[in-house]
């Protein structure tokens, strides 16, 4: 799916080889500042490395067009982006975006209760607290039907409880839909319970000697 070779991006990624196979969620885990978010943005072209080969599919990333590869990668960050507009809205944003068929409100006020957000399709969504507008998120790319989701802490605002209804629905249906995660968490529970494989930064990362003035 994803196969990065002498990747170097700033003074923050070194990377000599990393393979990731399609069909599993894996967890980013590192201390603060090892570059986890840089390397999701690179996965989706957000981020171009200033050297290296990063390559979606077999192709490399650097030749195709960005919006086609949003459509089929796509990421889902820690602050949720909501648009000015009703919870419908945001819910279609995606859609149309990726191109996929309109669903009906039936489809998608089931999809609120299976997230737990108990809220109508007319409401204004810009009036949703932090963890209702996460769920939101998580609901709209869960629509858009991509191939790849990246995820940077997607429930870092979510209690225990709601995080784990969260999480199971939505590993439920990615896993039968043969999808990939590639998700940044800092909870050893999310990632023990929910992915097939944890990359740790500091074992994918080149060791560069560490400069005492
Ligand atoms: N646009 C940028 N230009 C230069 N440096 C940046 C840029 N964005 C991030 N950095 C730096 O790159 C390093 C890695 O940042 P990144 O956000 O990828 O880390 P992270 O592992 O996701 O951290 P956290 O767990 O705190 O979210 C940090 O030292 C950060 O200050």
């Amino acid at each position: 799916m994803f196969e990065i070779q002498n990747l170097k991006y700033k003074d923050i990624l070194d990377i000599n080889i990393l393979e990731l196979e399609s069909g599993k969620v894996f967890c980013l885990f590192g201390e603060s500042g090892s570059g986890k978010s840089t390397l999701l943005k690179i996965f989706n072209g957000m981020l171009t490395p200033d050297e290296g080969v990063v390559r979606y599919k077999k192709e490399k990333i650097t030749q195709l067009d960005p919006v086609e590869l949003r459509k089929e990668v796509v990421m889902l960050g820690q602050d949720p982006v909501v648009f000015e507009g009703t919870v419908r809205d945001n819910l279609l944003a995606g859609l149309r975006f990726s191109g996929e068929n309109e669903v009906t409100d039936q489809e998608m006020s089931s999809l609120l209760k299976e997230l737990h957000l108990e809220k109508e399709l007319d409401e204004d969504a810009t009036k949703l607290s932090g963890g209702e507008q996460q769920r939101l998120a998580f609901g709209r790319v869960l629509l858009m039907n991509a191939n790849v989701y990246l995820m940077d802490e997607p429930t870092s605002a979510l209690d225990e409880g709601t995080e784990t209804v969260v999480m199971d629905y939505f590993t439920k249906n990615i896993k039968k839909q043969n999808k990939t995660v590639i998700m940044v968490t800092h909870s050893k529970e999310i990632s023990e319970k929910y992915s097939d494989r944890i990359i740790y930064m500091d074992e994918i990362l080149t060791k560069v000697g560490v400069h005492h003035e």
